[in-house]
């Protein structure tokens, strides 16, 4: 029994035991399209192919406690509304109590924000960047203050989260709606989003950096047979439904699953390895036992990897930006756990975090949006994408809670 966590390894660590990449990680190069039949690509009004000025981008983050003190009143901020038991909050405040009340999430934004900084004074871009989060301080608020403060009146939002569904898209848009409505600036500032980037070449690259180490490590410990484990977060059965607009007809899991599994496809056709088993897998499930989420658990099929004689696991956060608690938590700590009871040796793979590629890839969509590049010409991996800019009316919503105010939404 060996459990190994490639958490540290950099995508630049060496490969061994592999041949070189074959020649489909061309397709990884920024710029690269992927022309296919597009229910999404097709232009319309939700691509937004005039240039924009925009004068600031807003990153807009989930946030996360910094301290003991902290964890129980942002669990109430999360959850605001939504009727989630007591007993389930000290679950979840248990989780982070074992960090210190700390989440890491907050400190990989601010090294994000920094990172694109970096990236955008490399390019001769005056952008300011202001950071802002929907559940902890800095929030949303603070940060529409401080453009409008400096005088920013037309703002590009990028949300920490790649994925369409209620939860990753639209509750980000809705919170914008709302900060713009508290601090009274609704007529003041203009929000627009960037499109959802789950199948840029930006976002994906990492991916396929860290599941080619990740097999790679496995088979140095000498597992044999690998299956690997494509890890996003479970959201209910509805809003999975929902997710992406209803003309699409994406099936169950909507347009939240059809996206992942078209990464996690491309991811292993980038490293050479189609043939190599994979599944998505769910995890951080919440909710009440009697609402149907998303399935498997990436715990019970984990559990069911020995019968089918595999020995080892890869475990790609696909779901996830950064290491934070969903990460260090639920994959890092239980489910390499359950490897370790079931004898399966384990790899993490690294989340995008900084990586340069990534970094590269946002500050792509942001220029994206600038100068209103023609839908054709913007990189997407999968045949969903390029994703949309502005989102149509019903996309994403949340049937428990009904219509709320959303930016960067066409008119109803
Ligand atoms: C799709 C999705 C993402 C990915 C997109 C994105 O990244 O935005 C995500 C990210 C995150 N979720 C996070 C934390 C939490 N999510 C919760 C609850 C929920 N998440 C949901 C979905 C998602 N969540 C859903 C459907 C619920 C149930 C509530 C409801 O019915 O709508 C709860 C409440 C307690 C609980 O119910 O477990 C917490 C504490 C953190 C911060 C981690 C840190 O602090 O490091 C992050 C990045
Ligand atoms: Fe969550």
């Amino acid at each position: 029994m060996s459990t190994v966590d490639t958490t540290e390894q950099s995508s630049s660590a060496p490969r061994r035991g592999r041949k070189p990449a074959p020649a489909t990680t061309v397709a990884m190069a920024p710029g690269a399209v992927v022309p296919a039949a597009p229910p999404a690509a097709q232009a319309g009004p939700e691509h937004v192919t005039e240039p924009v000025a925009y004068d600031a981008i807003v990153l807009a983050g989930f946030g996360g406690p910094e301290g003991q003190d902290d964890v129980l009143p942002f669990l109430r901020n999360v959850t605001a509304g939504r009727g989630i038991p007591d007993e389930r909050l000290e679950e979840v405040a248990h989780h982070y109590r074992a960090f210190g009340g700390v989440s890491p999430i907050n400190s990989h934004n601010r090294q994000l924000k920094a990172a694109l900084e970096t990236e955008l004074a490399g390019r001769g871009i005056e952008l300011p960047i202001y950071w802002g989060n929907r559940n902890w301080d800095p929030y949303l608020n603070d940060a529409l203050r401080e453009a409008d403060a400096a005088g920013h009146r037309r703002l590009l939002a990028i949300p920490t989260s790649a994925y369409s569904s209620y939860s990753s898209c639209r509750q980000y848009r809705e919170d914008l709606a709302d900060a713009l409505e508290d601090t009274g600036l609704g007529g003041v500032l203009e929000v627009d989003k960037v499109r959802q980037y789950f199948d840029h070449p930006g976002f994906v690259a990492p991916f396929v950096d860290g599941v080619a180490a990740g097999l790679a490590t496995l088979r140095e410990h000498g597992a044999s047979t690998i299956e690997v484990l494509f890890a996003t977060h479970s959201i209910p059965m509805g809003d999975a439904q929902r997710s992406g607009p209803a003309e699409l007809g994406l099936g169950d899991g909507g347009a939240y699953a059809a996206q992942h599994r078209a990464v996690a496809e491309v991811v292993m056709e980038a490293i050479g390895e189609p043939e190599t088993p994979w599944q998505l897998v769910y995890q951080s499930r919440s909710g009440p036992p009697s609402q149907p989420w998303l399935e498997p658990d990436v715990n019970d099929a984990i559990a069911e990897l020995p019968a089918k004689g595999v020995d080892g696991v890869v475990i790609v956060p696909l779901g996830f930006l950064s290491d934070h608690m969903e990460v260090a938590w639920d994959l890092d700590t239980e489910a390499m756990e359950t490897a370790a009871e079931h004898q399966i040796a384990a790899a993490r793979v690294p989340t995008p975090g900084i990586h340069p590629k990534f970094v590269a890839g946002l500050v792509d969509l942001v220029v994206e949006r600038l100068e209103g590049t023609p839908v054709a010409a913007r990189p997407a991996l999968t045949s969903l994408g390029p994703w949309y800019d502005v989102c149509r009316p019903g996309c994403c919503e949340n049937a428990r809670r009904g219509f709320r105010p959303a930016v960067a939404g066409l008119a109803p």
